[in-house]
């Protein structure tokens, strides 16, 4: 399989903290992969050097073979590295389908066509079913992001950068908020997502992590602890350790 990000001796320092110390990890397509840690284990820091949000202070990323270290955030989604949206972006008087049809057209830079005719764009509505589709989002495309329950509009952040393209998809904890009886909706979708994704997801809930992913990577103090299948990282007395005393449960 196509190994689409690669993560080299990646650290970061703020001033005299060092939140990142040379993590090194690499995603191939097809890869189903949860990122744990206790709280400040550094994930949310890792993740943002990855997407371009913050500089590193030693270390290489590569997506797809290209080094994009030096590239900006916008550059990297560009090339397909995509991290879910944030809600509070959603506009809530758009529906879902709206939005979607925004996302679209701005990635192919054709936004001014928006107002002209978005029914003759070719392959829009045929792009925007397949999204809403996969996403479980069908019934509810003439909604108003507004009135969406919020698991609905969870999916939604997904399904935006699913629009995106996206070759390594960077999921923040897609069902935080939701309740439990509704996470699977979710779950269900991510499985649905196309398989040659590379999907990355920072995650708490160690029951949705085990139900999601193929690999598990554990931070600890801005260290990689360990890399493995759920039974292993569950069988490890390492991440036994740094999760004592913080929670019994690991998150
Ligand atoms: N801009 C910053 N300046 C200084 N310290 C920072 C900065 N950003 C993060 N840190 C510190 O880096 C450490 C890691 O934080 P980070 O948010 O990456 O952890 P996390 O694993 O995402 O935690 P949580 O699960 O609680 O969200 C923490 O000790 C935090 O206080």
């Amino acid at each position: 399989m196509t190994t689409l990000l690669e993560v080299e001796g990646l650290s970061k320092n703020f001033g005299g903290l060092q939140v990142s110390s040379d993590i090194s990890m690499t995603l191939k397509a097809g890869d189903r992969c949860a990122l744990i840690g206790p709280n400040g284990a550094g994930k949310t820091t890792f993740v943002n050097l990855v997407t371009g949000v913050i500089p590193p202070s030693a270390g290489t990323i590569r997506l797809d073979g290209r080094d994009v270290t030096r590239l900006s955030a916008a550059e990297r989604v560009r090339l397909g590295l995509i991290r879910s949206f944030q809600v509070a972006r959603l506009f809530k008087s758009m529906t879902v389908r709206e939005h979607l049809e925004l996302a679209v057209l701005q990635r192919d830079r054709r936004t001014f066509r928006l107002f002209a005719n978005v029914a003759k764009v070719a392959g829009l509505a045929d792009e925007v079913a397949d999204l809403l589709g996969t996403m479980g989002l069908t019934h509810v495309a003439h909604t108003a992001v507004g009135s969406l329950a919020y698991g609905q509009q969870r999916l939604l952040e997904i399904a935006l950068a699913l629009a995106m393209k996206p070759k390594v998809l960077i999921l923040d904890e897609p069902a935080a908020g939701v309740p439990h009886s509704e996470s699977q909706r979710i779950l269900d979708a991510i499985d649905r997502l196309p398989k040659d994704l590379a999907v990355l997801m920072i995650e708490h809930d160690m029951d949705l992590v085990f139900r999601f992913a193929s690999s598990i990577v554990v931070l600890a103090q801005g260290r990689l602890l360990c890399t493995g299948t759920a039974k292993e990282i569950v069988a490890d007395p390492r991440v036994r350790e740094v999760y004592l005393g913080s929670r019994t449960n690991a998150h």
